[in-house]
């Protein structure tokens, strides 16, 4: 019993877990689809190949999933020229609505639906379910679809020469696309005042609106468009009696849809040359594409046109029965199209068949088949171009202008804007730069302040401050270098690596004989300006290599290199010589003269330590001193010896 329970509990949860799953799915499919609004019209056929790849069980499982699958097929294949997948997904979809489709959806299948009637030529069908569509969404009227249903419905009833209200309708949506800002729409209702103006023999106000057309569409990149409009520049042109130009623009039109298919474009394409060939008497070759552009069944209003062609061409080439049958079949498809009765379309067939009876040689027949077309056709373009149709399209197009300057002025602003913007940014870019330069400059300022207060310290750590002579520090260091560096060279030289040079420096120190008794009775003042006297006596010996160093209060040492024993000897006198004839004034005016006491050793044997001789140099010194001060004494092995 327990165990039952829990079953049910376990199912539940599974559906619950399903369910929740699911909904994913869904949702996922769902972002799919809003994702490919714009390559349904930008790449169709690559739009269609997504929607195969879709999980078709999946979709169908949910009603509203499969419907906006449906719609997205249908825009792609409309888009590619895929007609027949185009009708058959827009029946499955109208199949599919129910009381709780919601009625956006609704709305977009039944304008879908009115494509296909006016494509078929059955306009007055399309009309109506157009016509619904529109006033389904007049409420709110700045909506994509409301103003792509007015177009079409505005185009279908220039298909029916019903001028007037086409020009209304046309001019209200071309209000609303500008006002809404969209160029695909504003793009549609130029095609269609092209194609429009085109109906009413305006060929010029046709190219010029088809151009404006084509070029919003190339710039939006949309194939279908691009050749919808460059195909409606070249019907123009053909009407107009240019057909080069039509012929170029021909070309330009399969050249833009090239990649969709094909056996429609390729229809529209042979169409357009066929008719080209045919109006110029061309026949032999514009029968046989009359002829494969007959083989596909779709447009009836195409397939009267190529009929009445054919007629005509046959007659010419004394093919009257073809000729006639010909004229059959495209009286045949006016009579399944009761819009185009009474149209310049449909009473054309009078006159071709005028033609194709005085080819044949029954005058008489022609004269009256053609009296008849001319009374007719009169009707027509009266009404065409009656003058209350000839003002409101001048006016229409008066305030279309006007909409235009406004589109243009807006664009300007906008456009000077962003120049401001760019000033802007370039202004900001320059204070950047301003301001990179300036802490560039202060960067290198301080690391040259650096730089130099690093080297005065240096210079401050192997300075004496008094004198300005090499510190104690400087001088060891540079003489333990230079014995180090001796002492190797002296065990190369005697494992062989190089020849043993034999050396000969000098270290002297010096010592202010007396310095006390001067302080005490002068002042230290006195006695800084004698210390400093003795420095510049020592520094006049100096050469390249030598270092002259205070290495305490009134004691200096002086190094001296490549030198002999009489060459030292020379120099400490010299010392003594100049010191001894220096005479200092002291603060209190007196002069007064002062002598140095100076120890020698020779250095020639670089293996000595550095303590040694110091060692020896001191107690050369302290010889000096003992021996009365203002003397020079080296230091020998066994003794000092005075000089
Ligand atoms: N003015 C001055 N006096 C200093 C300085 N450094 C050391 N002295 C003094 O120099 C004197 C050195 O004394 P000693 O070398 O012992 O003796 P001395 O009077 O020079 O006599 P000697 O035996 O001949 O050396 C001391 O009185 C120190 O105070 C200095 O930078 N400036």
């Amino acid at each position: 019993m327990l165990f039952k329970y829990y079953f049910i509990l376990l199912v539940n949860l599974l559906a619950i877990f399903q369910l929740s799953a699911n909904s994913q799915i869904y949702d996922k499919l769902y972002g799919e689809l809003f994702a490919l609004d714009e390559l349904v019209v930008a790449k169709p056929v690559e739009a269609l190949e997504r929607l195969d790849l879709m999980d078709k069980k999946l979709v169908q499982s949910d009603p509203r999933l499969h419907l906006f699958w449906l719609l997205r097929q249908a825009e792609a294949s409309n888009y590619s020229y895929h007609f027949e997948q185009f009708e058959s997904s827009v029946s499955q979809a109208k199949d599919l609505i129910n009381l709780s489709t919601p009625s956006e959806i609704a709305n977009r299948i039944n304008f879908l639906q009115g494509v296909i009637y006016q494509r078929k030529g059955d306009y007055q069908a399309a009309i109506k379910i157009l016509t619904e569509v529109v006033n389904a969404l007049a409420h709110h009227k700045k909506q994509r679809l409301y103003v792509r249903a007015l177009i079409e419905l505005a185009y279908t009833r220039s298909l029916a020469e019903q001028f007037e209200t086409s020009l209304l309708e046309l001019q209200h949506a071309f209000e609303l696309a500008t006002q809404m800002g969209s160029e695909l729409l504003l793009g549609i209702t130029y095609e269609t005042y092209g194609a429009l103006y085109g109906y009413m023999d305006k060929r010029e106000d046709s190219i010029m609106a088809y151009q404006k057309a084509h070029k919003i569409y190339l710039a939006l990149n949309y194939p279908y468009y691009i050749g919808e409009s460059a195909f409606g520049i070249a019907t123009t042109y053909r009407y107009w009696g240019k057909p080069e130009k039509a012929l170029d623009w021909y070309k330009r039109y399969i050249g833009a849809v090239n990649g969709l298919n094909k056996t429609y474009t390729e229809f529209f394409y042979f169409y357009g040359v066929a008719m080209i060939l045919a109006e110029e008497n061309n026949c032999e070759a514009a029968l046989p594409m009359i002829e494969s552009a007959l083989n596909v069944a779709e447009f009836k209003d195409y397939r009267a046109e190529l009929f009445k062609q054919k007629a005509l061409c046959s007659a010419k080439r004394q093919k009257f029965a073809d000729a006639s049958e010909a004229l059959n079949q495209a009286k045949k498809i006016y009579l399944q199209m009761p819009a185009l009765i009474g149209t310049s379309w449909e009473i054309e067939v009078q006159k071709i068949e005028a033609q194709v009876m005085a080819l044949s040689g029954d005058y008489q027949k022609a004269y009256a088949l053609l009296e008849n077309y001319y009374r007719q056709l009169l009707a027509v373009k009266q009404n065409n171009v009656s003058n209350r149709l000839e003002n409101l399209r001048l006016k229409i197009m008066n305030e279309r202008e006007q909409l235009e300057l406004i589109k243009l002025e807006k664009q300007s602003a906008i456009q000077q804007l962003k120049l401001n913007e760019q000033l802007q940014e370039i202004k900001l870019q320059e204070t950047w730069l301003m301001i990179s330069v300036v802490l560039f400059i202060i960067i290198v300022g301080i690391a040259w302040w650096q730089y130099q207060v690093s080297r005065k310290l240096k210079a401050l750590a192997i300075t004496d401050e008094l004198t300005g002579l090499s510190n104690r520090r400087l001088i060891f260091t540079t003489i333990d270098r230079m014995l180090k560096s001796g002492a190797k060279r002296k065990s190369k030289a005697r494992l062989g690596f190089n020849s043993h040079q034999p050396v000969h420096h000098t270290l002297m120190l010096i010592d202010v004989d007396d310095l006390k008794p001067i302080n005490d009775e002068y002042g230290h003042q006195d006695g800084d300006k004698v210390i400093k006297m003795v420095a510049d006596a020592g520094r006049q010996v100096l050469r390249d290599g030598d270092v002259f160093a205070r290495i305490g209060g009134d004691e200096y040492m002086l190094f001296l290199t490549r030198t002999n024993e009489q060459l030292e000897l020379d120099i400490a006198k010299r010392i003594i010589e100049q010191v001894g004839s220096t005479k200092i004034t002291t603060e209190s005016g007196n002069c007064i003269s002062v002598s140095v006491s100076i120890g020698v050793v020779s250095i020639t044997d670089l293996d000595v330590d550095p303590e040694t001789l110091y060692g020896r140099v001191d107690s050369a010194l302290y010889q000096a001193k003992s021996a009365g001060r203002n003397c020079v004494k080296r230091w020998q092995k066994i003794k000092t010896s005075s000089i």
